[in-house]
């Protein structure tokens, strides 16, 4: 695969690919994740997640456990991100670590970085729903603040893109490491429609912003929004946020 093929942004840092995973291998790994037991889920205050691969301790160790078989066997997620080339610069050449994240509709996460326990590349297969993805920067003034959380957020983002449910994005360079990255908290994306060339291109109705990957996404519903504009709804999204934690204790190091 050519990764840069799937670049999405000017840079090249970040790159969206459709059909990542098929629609029956989704189906498996929905029903694996609705089977695991319930204390396998940690509730935060506006969705709930479950770590595969084992816990980070506070000074960024991961305490390795093994994957669950459903990433390595059937499907190979590990393999497929492998030979996309995203972990080719990682410490251990291939994921090690997942975060699955459960949103309702109306669910999202906040702006942040991901931080420095990990090599700074993440790759997030989307399931079930799409959702709309977006990237901010600082503000240049306030720059010299070590603390990011005393740091100002410009609200527009800089790069916005459709997640399709079975697609991956991968998020490298500095759109990693000094950009943050959110899912806003709402029921329904509205699009106001493109007029299929690039001088004209959807949008995000609320923020007016470009959909990055319009050209790329495979959807027939969310191909007809770029195209007419509408309202796409949002369902149950499960998102599996793959990363390579630098550095592990335990046996299982690989
Ligand atoms: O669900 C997503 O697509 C993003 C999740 C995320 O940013 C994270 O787990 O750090
Ligand atoms: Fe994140």
């Amino acid at each position: 695969m050519n990764l840069q093929e799937h670049a999405i942004d000017e840079l090249g840092e970040v790159f969206y690919i459709p059909d990542f995973i098929t629609e029956e291998e989704e189906a498996y790994l929905i029903r694996k994740i609705q089977d695991a037991p319930q204390y396998n889920w940690k509730a935060l205050a506006n969705r709930r997640l479950q770590l595969w691969g084992g816990q980070l301790t506070s000074k960024n160790v991961l305490l390795a456990q093994p994957l669950p078989s459903f990433v390595e066997v059937y499907p190979n997620i590990l393999d497929r991100l492998k030979s996309s080339g995203a972990f080719s610069t990682s410490p251990h050449k291939v994921l090690n670590h997942i975060i699955l994240n459960e949103y309702l509709p109306g669910q999202g996460i906040m702006p942040h970085q991901d931080g420095p326990a990990y090599h700074p590349v993440v790759a997030t297969i989307s399931l079930r729903s799409h959702t709309a993805f977006h990237y901010y920067r600082y503000t240049t003034e306030n720059q010299d603040v070590l603390d990011a959380t005393a740091r100002i957020i410009v609200p527009t983002p800089v790069l916005s893109v459709l997640l399709e449910p079975r697609s991956v994005i991968i998020t490298s360079g500095s759109m990693y490491t000094s950009h943050l990255h959110g899912i806003q908290e709402q029921k329904v994306d509205h699009i106001t429609a493109g007029d299929g060339e690039t001088g004209c291109p959807p949008k995000f109705t609320d923020l007016d912003v470009v959909v990055a990957n319009w050209r790329l996404l495979t959807g027939t519903q969310v191909k007809s929004a770029m195209f007419k504009g509408g309202a796409l709804e949002r369902g149950v999204r499960y998102s599996l946020t793959c990363r390579d934690v630098e550095k592990v204790a335990s046996s299982l190091k690989r």
